[in-house]
């Protein structure tokens, strides 16, 4: 590995000193409401790593997200990207578009930015389909699809321009606890063979520890990080894993600090 000087060329994004403060317009009678979102938030991530981000609402977790996407600017602090910020984004919703068949709404991009051929593009589509076992809902249209397959769809809208790192915002939160635990084993498989640097952000604690390398534990508003926990349990993990000792153990930890950290405001 070869270092370069702070960072290491096999980091794929590193924040330094991140501060977010959002100042909504002065309204007629009050004064402007300044809302510190992230404070002093320094963290590097691997490239090809699993990154949970975990904390109360309101602490700051989309913030963090939006700020490496570029959608909101950061107030103070530095954002490096060390292999590339080509990134793709899932939210909570799947956000496909009702009158667009399955393999349109993955070629919603390339219909706007013609980036690849338009066979190769296909091409794509057809292999990511496969890849999220949809391969019979090509021509279906997202009405006609499961909350679980819809946000399989919005997975593989994000990753079919091969992005550097995955950003993923409570992906799986709209769904049904079967649904969800589903989706988690789903993703592992997809990110064990491509391992994307992926970020991640839940509420679920169980299902942090399931995905994760490492899980980052924010506290309540302003958003500062806690404490970055190592999930130093064996890979490929399944959902058996969830009823080990091991498991157990990495959940309560990261319970009590969220616990402590809420009762220390
Ligand atoms: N555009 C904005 N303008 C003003 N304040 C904002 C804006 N976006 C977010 N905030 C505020 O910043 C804080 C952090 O919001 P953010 O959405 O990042 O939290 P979160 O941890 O993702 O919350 P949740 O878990 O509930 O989704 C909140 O107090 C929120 O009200």
């Amino acid at each position: 590995m070869t270092e370069t000087v702070g960072t290491t060329v096999d980091t794929a994004v590193e924040l330094r000193h991140v501060y977010k403060r959002y100042t909504t317009r002065r309204s007629k009678r009050g004064a402007a409401r300044v809302v510190d979102a992230l404070h002093d938030v320094s963290l590097s991530v691997a490239r090809g790593e699993f990154v949970s981000i975990v904390g109360p609402s309101g602490c700051g977790k989309s913030t963090l997200l939006k700020v490496l996407l570029g959608l909101t600017k950061r107030t103070a602090g530095e954002v490096d990207f060390g292999g590339g910020s080509r990134m793709g984004m899932v939210f909570q919703q799947p956000l496909l578009l009702p009158w667009r068949t399955v393999t349109k709404n993955l070629l919603i991009a390339q219909d706007i930015n013609h980036r690849l051929s338009d066979r190769e593009a296909r091409e794509r589509a057809e292999a990511m389909l496969s890849m999220l076992g949809l391969e019979e809902f090509a021509d279906r249209y997202p009405g006609e699809l499961s909350g679980g397959m819809q946000q399989r769809v919005g997975i593989g809208r994000a990753l079919m321009h091969d992005p550097e790192i995955l950003l993923m915002d409570e992906p799986f939160g709209a769904l049904d606890a079967m649904t969800r635990d589903q989706m988690g084993m789903d993703l592992l498989n997809i990110w064990e063979r491509d391992r994307k640097t992926v970020l991640f952000v839940t509420h679920s604690i169980p299902e942090s520890v399931l995905l994760s390398d490492r899980v980052v534990v924010m506290t309540p508003r302003p958003g500062r990080i806690a404490e970055v926990i190592d999930v130093d349990l064996p890979r490929p993990r399944g959902l058996e894993n969830i009823n080990t000792p091991e498991f157990g153990a990495i959940v309560r930890r990261i319970r009590v600090l969220l616990n402590s950290e809420n009762s220390a405001h």
